[in-house]
């Protein structure tokens, strides 16, 4: 039967083989499943060695996996089929110097076995739509980084993809820079198409996506929109006002599951920043406040950033583990 998502992935799993008879295994991909609706722009968030990068390569047929399934818009991963209604913008697409985005993008077309007049046609669309159509015949030596970020989405985009896949589409990019690629991901929602982007700027993914799906070490640890991230788990952060607390107190406070900050507010306050925890951690927070003797002025729940949410799920690692 076919998926009726555009990105279809089931128990998902990569084993990378190496050393003599390829006895050493590095579990790059641990069983993950996940969907990517139609139309919607969907972010994969994980730190470096989540699995990020092997899960795409899968999905474009660049690697191949050891076993579950993906598809895309109906059709196996990786097959002729999927890859012709796909558009990849790859971290950093490698535009050769002597090309103009006019001749790069003709350059890609061809390679796409477009014909010239298709190409010419959808070249005016793409130029006009990121905004390079005034420059089209400079040099690409000459282009700043958004400018090339926003050549790879014209190439990505040349014959018309319904599914596009982004990989780190505003990495390196300046504030302008990523407003421009943000616009035009939106337009390109707009126009039905569905985005699935790969970023570790996650201030921008959670202004851009509908849905993010969080990897860690080959597990996914979580998917939804931003709401059923925070209720999924019943997280939050909060601020307390209290009294001024001993030493003790505060070292007993960051003896639980969150991290506590304090912040002077003057001689007989101070403030808590208690991050992003269970509803059982703020309760044990509570408790011990009141235990101690300190009065609590003010509690303030907050909603949880994309940020507070990843760094609450994702453990930190080991680096030599990377
Ligand atoms: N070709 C390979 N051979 C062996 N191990 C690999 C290979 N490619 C990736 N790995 C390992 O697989 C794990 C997942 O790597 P992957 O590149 O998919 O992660 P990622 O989430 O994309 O990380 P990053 O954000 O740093 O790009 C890591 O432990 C990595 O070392």
């Amino acid at each position: 039967m076919q998926s009726h998502h555009a990105i279809d992935i089931q128990d998902l799993r990569k084993t990378y083989r190496s050393g003599i008879f390829r006895r050493r295994g590095q579990q790059a991909l641990r069983g993950v499943s996940l969907n990517v609706r139609p139309g919607e722009v969907f972010g994969l968030l994980g730190p470096n060695g989540a699995g990020k990068t092997t899960l795409i390569k899968i999905l474009l047929g660049i690697v191949h996996k050891s076993a579950g399934s993906a598809t895309m818009l109906g059709h196996a991963a990786g097959s002729q089929a999927s890859r012709s209604r796909v558009g990849y913008l790859p971290e950093s697409l490698r535009v050769a110097k002597h090309h103009t985005a006019r001749t790069a993008l003709n350059f890609y077309g061809r390679l796409s076995r477009m014909s010239s007049q298709q190409i010419a046609r959808r070249s005016d669309e793409l130029l006009d739509l990121v905004g390079l159509r005034q420059r089209d015949r400079e040099s690409v030596r000459g282009f700043s980084k958004g400018m090339g970020q926003r050549l790879g989405l014209a190439q990505a985009l040349l014959h018309d993809p319904d599914l596009l896949i982004l990989d780190e589409p505003t990495d390196g990019l300046d504030p302008l820079g990523r407003s421009q690629v943000r616009d035009i991901i939106n337009e390109l929602k707009g126009q039905g198409k569905t985005i699935f982007l790969n970023s570790h700027i996650l201030q921008e993914v959670e202004m851009i996506c509908d849905r993010f799906a969080i990897m860690a070490q080959g597990e996914l640890k979580a998917i939804g929109s931003i709401d059923d991230l925070r209720g999924t788990n019943g997280r939050s952060s909060a601020t307390l006002i209290v009294s001024r607390l001993s030493s003790e107190t505060v070292a007993a406070l960051n003896q639980g599951e969150a991290a506590v900050r304090t912040e002077a507010i003057d001689p007989d306050l101070q403030r808590l920043l208690v991050d992003e925890c269970p509803q059982s951690e703020l309760d044990r927070i509570v408790d011990l406040l009141r235990g101690a003797g300190a009065s609590i002025h003010q509690i303030q729940r907050g909603s949880s950033t994309l940020e507070q949410i990843f760094l609450s799920l994702v453990q930190p690692q080991p680096l030599e583990s990377l």
